[in-house]
């Protein structure tokens, strides 16, 4: 039976707040099947032919004529496969896939769909380790046919809890190509919805889990440091991932839908901004000094970039059915320019020897192999930027190569070899330039290496992607001298002695510099900087001056019409008035109408992050309740108000993400993420109970930093059972005419005896597993947060986890019972009888109350929580807290659903393409 892992890193916390209504989710939803028909109704209806897309494709002999070209289109026409992937650990992943085998494939097998058995899901070849699958049968169908009811609440229960990520398969290509290391700084320039992101944080994390066991087994003396064989793993910080990811959109509200899907997976690497990528502001680091000179700071270059650009999207129209009416030529021209941009900027934001991946549901050569020759000849030609040869990777994923010549068509339709002929015909209004043309056979662009996916040859949607390595540092040419801006341009070989001269200029300047301050071994931004080869080495290096910095121009703030104070960064402002054409930079970018409902600081960013010291007396109560390991670090818990008190949240952050926070303070950056939430306040009677408790989202980080004093172990499947059906079950025990006594804590199995003995307020409940456990044992170890009260104790889990965790593990679907809700207790007759000792009201009511409802309005939360009975103890209080995160989630995926599943709604998203038709591109 696969269960959740006690990951370090887990979306959707170890086990605790899972999400389990998915996007898309549907499940639940009434009216199901008439529902099912109309989405049918309408894929079907949509007329999937267009003159000007067939005869632009076809004349570019993209799929030569014949066989193979019939089937590309006649797949274009169909609607697209449903495809998913386990996520998580390794062995975790695989435990979850076996469910899916043994549990639904028995199920699925036997379902007939419009007359036809249905086909199982298909492993995908090319996916390591065949954990992504692909199933014929498309989501509408899955979601809403009845037969499907069952697999449909597992795909959804699966995904809430993080186990399972709906995505499509082509887009899962790209983070692929990147090969990320955990000790990578990795940047999503395009990041929203965030699907990319999703894995790209998984691939920083990945084998995070074993490193911090073995590192916390070390520091606890458990192992001997000679037993560490550690298998020439990165040891460095405790095991925990050492890198990040910078996930970024353009766009405020597709930001917030990006930091809804990637606060789910629970990373303290990873933070989230809302910048045009054409300027993505250079990121300083901590200041170092100098030996003779004055401090200064340097930019942080990065490992691995991924632009998956803004695109007409025409790969994604077995999916976006209305892009057969809407293709025209214009979409691909209108972007070209944005999406040369958006490269150069990530060129130079690379580290020597780094990675970017460009990538693209589009199937336009302007937009693709036009973009890669375009930025490539802006940064110094193949000298300087190399087209990494990816054939030999994913070996079972069929592709074509890149395409070496191609030709443009017109607003009118009109078709062109080459830019001569354009030139000709063009006037200056037009938007061709020779940029959008095939490169110059001088110039040596190897566009082969380029990687074309069809969707005939997998059964996918349309996709490019490509991989470039950077050679040396870069000096991207002024736009209006290359080819992507210059209508008169012409190639002109580099010429050595300017060659060198750029080279000369780009030497390091400074000496060896050395780290501030002991602490500055702060330098997890240093090392961060390091070249790809020598990163996690010294922390001595040389400095190297970012030329290309990009600084972000200060705030400015302005009233608007009705009288909100919005917030207008220059450096957007000037991406408004260079852009390339019209509505290049959403209007909401520039005046943010739904810019956050609280502006915290002066600085622009939507949220405050002050980190706290580490002699705070808050956090020095915290390390001595929880006993927390000296190892754990403890200068990277933050908060989110701008005095930077601890009043209601406390977050944790890697410490490179605390660097750049602070150092980036009050730079105009737009940070709008950052920090898994770890403890949250709870006042509760009683002496020597922490206020501060742990937060499920934070637990799989600390868990096994607490020490033994707080943590209660579980070894049996019907202990967890119990507390997952009862809510606060009674320790009080009852004592029995015979003078024994029975019930409460005697009832809880192997954990009564240190439930008895625990102190009062929050502790962590590991579930212990073994390989070969038994019936009534588990195979993979689990954590959850507990709250042992005076006369209680309690799993903190909302309701609907509670139930998505019995049906995972126990397959039931079963009431929960609440013993500290008066009406449950009224007609449970066990609950009459008079327990030894009274229980008082276990907390003051009101006071918890007020706790909740602050705790609700900080995340938002207040429409989830109103209306709800507050209930008349801390318990109930508890209760209706995490029911009311549980709500506030169902909310969010309520709005990401329909920012998905409306067009209108993706079309407001994507204004670049506004008015241009067409208006989807992206692939989740
Ligand atoms: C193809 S989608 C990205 C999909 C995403 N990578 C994923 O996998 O979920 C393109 C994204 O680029 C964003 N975008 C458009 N112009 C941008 C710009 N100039 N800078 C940054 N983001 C931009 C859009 O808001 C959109 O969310």
């Amino acid at each position: 039976m696969a269960i959740m892992s006690r990951g370090r890193f887990k979306r959707g916390g170890g086990g605790g707040r899972g999400r389990g209504r998915g996007r898309g989710g549907g499940g639940g939803r009434g009216n199901g099947h008439r529902q099912f028909q109309d989405d049918r109704l309408s894929f079907d209806q949509v007329n999937k032919h267009n003159d000007n897309f067939e005869k632009f494709y076809n004349t570019l002999d993209i799929v030569p004529a014949g066989p193979d070209r019939d089937s590309f289109w006649a797949t274009l026409r169909k609607e697209l496969p449903n495809s998913f992937r386990f996520t998580g650990s390794k062995g975790h992943a695989l435990s979850v896939r076996e469910n899916l085998v043994t549990r639904f494939f028995p199920l699925i097998k036997d379902i007939k769909h419009e007359g036809r058995p249905v086909e199982l899901p298909k492993q995908i070849p090319w996916f390591p380790d065949g954990l992504a699958y692909s199933m014929a049968t498309p989501k509408n169908v899955i979601r809403k046919y009845e037969p499907f009811k069952e697999f449909q609440k597992f795909l959804v229960s699966e995904t809430g809890v993080g186990n399972i990520s709906r995505q499509e398969e082509v887009s899962m290509i790209p983070p692929m190509l990147l090969d990320v290391q955990p000790h990578h700084t990795v940047l999503d320039l395009c990041a929203a919805p965030g699907s990319k992101s999703a894995q790209l944080v998984e691939l920083i994390h990945a084998g995070e889990e074993d490193r911090v066991d073995k590192a916390i087994k070390l520091a606890k003396g458990e192992i001997a440091l000679s037993e560490d064989s550690s298998n020439g793993q990165n040891m460095e910080d405790g095991g925990r991932a050492t890198g990040m990811l910078v996930a970024n959109d353009v766009n405020y509200q597709r930001a917030q839908m990006l930091v809804h899907q990637v606060k789910r997976l629970n990373s303290p690497n990873l933070v989230v901004m809302n910048h045009d990528a054409t300027m993505f502001p250079s990121i300083e680091l901590p200041a170092v000094r100098i030996p003779g000179q004055q401090k200064r700071g340097k930019y942080l270059k990065f490992d691995r970039i991924l632009a998956d650009v803004p695109c007409s999207g025409d790969g994604t129209c077995r999916k976006n059915p209305s892009i057969w009416k809407e293709w025209t030529p214009q979409n691909g021209l209108g972007l070209y320019l944005t999406q040369v941009r958006i490269l150069t900027r990530a060129l130079q934001m690379l580290k020597v020897g780094g990675r970017v991946v460009y990538s693209t549901c589009s199937l336009n050569p302007v937009e693709n192999e036009a973009v890669i020759s375009s930025a490539i000849e802006r940064c110094g030609g193949v000298s300087k930027v190399r087209i990494v040869d990816c054939s030999d990777k994913l070996p079972n994923l069929k592709r074509n190569p890149g395409l070496k010549d191609w030709s443009i068509m017109n607003r009118q339709g009109t078709i062109y070899e080459s830019w001569p002929e354009a030139q000709q015909y063009e006037d200056e209004s037009s938007r061709i330039v020779p940029g959008m043309f095939a490169p110059e056979s001088e110039e040596n662009i190897p566009l082969e290496h380029c990687m074309r996916v069809y969707p005939h040859q997998q059964d996918t949607g349309g996709f490019f992607i490509v991989a470039l390595e950077k050679l040396s540092e870069i000096k991207a040419k002024p736009e209006n001298q290359s080819k992507s801006g210059n209508r008169n341009w012409t190639f002109e070989k580099p010429d050595a002695f300017g060659e060198l001269l750029n080279e000369v200029s780009q030497e390091p300047k400074e000496p060896v510099m050395v780290p501030e301050s002991a602490n500055a071994d702060a330098s997890a931004a240093q090392r961060s900087n390091a070249p790809e080869e020598t990163n996690g080495g010294a922390l001595k290096r040389k400095a190297v001056e970012d030329e290309e910095a990009a600084a972000p121009k200060k705030t400015k703030l302005e009233v608007t019409e009705n009288g909100d104070q919005i917030a207008i960064t220059g450096e957007v402002k000037d991406a408004a008035e260079n852009a390339p054409f019209e509505k290049a930079v959403p209007e909401e970018a520039i005046q943010q109408p739904q810019a956050p409902r609280k502006r915290r600081d002066d600085s622009g960013n939507d949220e405050a992050f002050k980190y706290l010291s580490p002699e705070h007396p808050e956090l020095v109560s915290i390390y001595d309740f929880y006993e927390l390991h000296p190892s754990f670090p403890r200068d990277r818990f933050l908060v989110r108000n701008p005095a930077g008190d601890p009043v209601k949240g406390i977050y944790y952050s890697s410490q490179l993400v605390r660097d750049i926070l602070i150092t980036n303070e009050n730079r105009g950056m737009k940070f709008v993420h950052a920090g898994v939430k770890m403890f949250m306040k709870q006042d509760s009677q009683g002496q020597n109970i922490c206020r501060w408790r742990i937060q499920t989202e934070g637990l799989p980080i600390i868990e096994g930093w607490v020490g033994d004093g707080r943590v209660v172990r579980l070894r049996k499947k019907s202990t967890l059972r119990r507390l997952l059906i009862e809510m606060f079950p009674k320790l009080t025990t009852t004592k029995n005419e015979d003078g024994t006594e029975s019930g409460g804590w005697k009832d809880l199995g192997e954990i009564g005896e240190q439930i008895k003995d625990l102190g009062m307020g929050c502790c962590v409940l590991r579930v212990e597993a073994s390989p070969d456990a038994g019936e009534d044992e588990f195979k993979e170890p689990l954590t959850l947060p507990l709250w042992r009260s005076m006369h209680s104790v309690n799993l903190m889990l909302p309701k609907e986890d509670r139930r998505a965790m019995l049906l995972r593990i126990f397959n039931e679907d079963t009431e929960l019972i609440n013993h500290s809700d008066p009406k449950q207790q009224r007609s449970d007759p066990k609950s009459k009888q008079e327990p030894q000792g009274s229980i008082p009201a276990e907390n003051d009511a009101s006071r918890v109350e007020r706790d909740i409802k602050n705790d609700v309005e900080d995340d938002g939360l207040d429409d989830a929580a109103g209306g709800a009975a507050v209930p008349n103890t801390e318990d109930g209080a508890m209760a209706l807290e995490q029911d009311a995160v549980s709500k506030k989630d169902a909310i969010d995926i309520k709005r990401l659903e329909v920012l998905e599943d409306e067009d209108r709604k993706i079309a407001e998203a994507m204004p670049e393409r506004e008015g241009e038709g067409d208006d989807y591109n992206t692939t989740v």
